[in-house]
């Protein structure tokens, strides 16, 4: 394992303003992400996206890293974010090659309920999951949980996946195109310790076999919705901002605007979050549910 190359990415959803104003400051002035033998590059992924401060231009760029996508030709035909990707795989990849960065941060908000949450796309990164070990520790008493999506059909094509080591950075509760100073400070301190962890790494630290509690991706649940697809129910108030917390079979999970409750029919407990995230509306998602996990990781050391 290397950890040399390390990439920062801030607005891949423009109106996601932690993100997009920690690179910004960061692009400016740098000290802060400067370690002795690390290299941190802050970008901004989408610029056109944070100029308007809107998710996105013309297709989500947190889903456009496809092989397919990043192979097209066509050139100034595509859409922007499709070119985009292709130039981020320039600058950052060729995803999945020898050469690609090491590390990209992906940092993000959500409008829900979630605090400070790590994303990761591998069981099997043991240089992540030690990183989320680390970071888990150094954050405490306060709490960093650790979502895993490697799920078969939900993971995605995320602009951090160019990366040989992705990690996503999701913080909440911010609404969109808000900036708020508890959720901007909490995001810029799981990145020190982020830094931090990397920085002992190539100074030659070992890392002893560890364990790493993780919720793993499950099942998307949509809105209900009438023959039109029309929602025709929100997010119960016993659900809402509840994320991370058990919700189990029989328990109240939308409530209809006649006022009916509709409840979870699962066959066990599960972990709902993303709960009533504004992005997802157009992504027929009202919450994904997710399982608690304990992942191994081994020893680590730098080669
Ligand atoms: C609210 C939001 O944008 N969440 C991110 C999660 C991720 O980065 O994996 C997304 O859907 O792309
Ligand atoms: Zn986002």
């Amino acid at each position: 394992i290397e950890a040399r190359r390390v990439a920062i990415f801030g607005g891949t959803h423009g109106n996601e303003m932690s993100g997009v104003t920690l690179v910004n400051l960061w692009t400016k002035n740098g000290a802060e992400i400067q370690r002795k033998a690390v290299e941190a590059v802050p970008f901004i992924t989408n610029p056109k996206a944070v100029e308007k401060c809107t998710r996105y231009v013309d297709t989500d760029l947190n889903r456009a890293f496809t092989p397919e996508n990043l192979s097209a030709p066509g050139g100034n035909n595509l859409p922007y974010e499709v070119l985009r990707a292709q130039e981020i795989n320039r600058i950052f990849g060729p995803k999945g090659s020898p050469e690609a960065y090491d590390v990209i941060f992906d940092l993000h908000n959500t409008t829900s309920n979630m605090g400070c949450t790590l994303i990761l796309e591998s069981s099997k990164d043991y240089f992540n999951l030690q990183m989320m070990n680390y970071i888990k520790k150094a954050m405490a008493p306060a709490s960093c949980l650790v979502l895993l999506n490697e799920h078969p059909l939900l993971k995605y094509s995320t602009s951090r996946s160019v990366a040989k080591h992705p990690v996503g950075l999701e913080v909440g509760p911010q609404p969109q195109g808000v900036l708020r100073s508890n959720i901007f400070e909490a995001m810029r301190v799981i990145l020190k310790h982020a830094l931090d962890f990397i920085e002992l790494f190539n100074e030659g630290v070992e890392f002893p076999p560890c364990t790493v509690e993780v919720f793993r991706v499950l099942e998307r649940i949509d809105y209900p919705r009438d023959a039109n697809g029309n929602i025709i129910a929100m997010v119960h108030p016993n659900l809402q901002d509840c994320d991370w917390e058990p919700l189990n079979p029989g328990d109240p999970m939308f409530q209809t605007f006649d006022g009916k409750t509709i409840h979870y029919q699962g066959s066990g407990t599960v972990y709902p979050t993303f709960i009533n995230e504004a992005a997802y509306y157009e992504k027929q998602q009202a919450f994904i549910t997710t399982r608690r996990e304990t992942l191994v990781a081994s020893a680590i050391k730098k080669a």
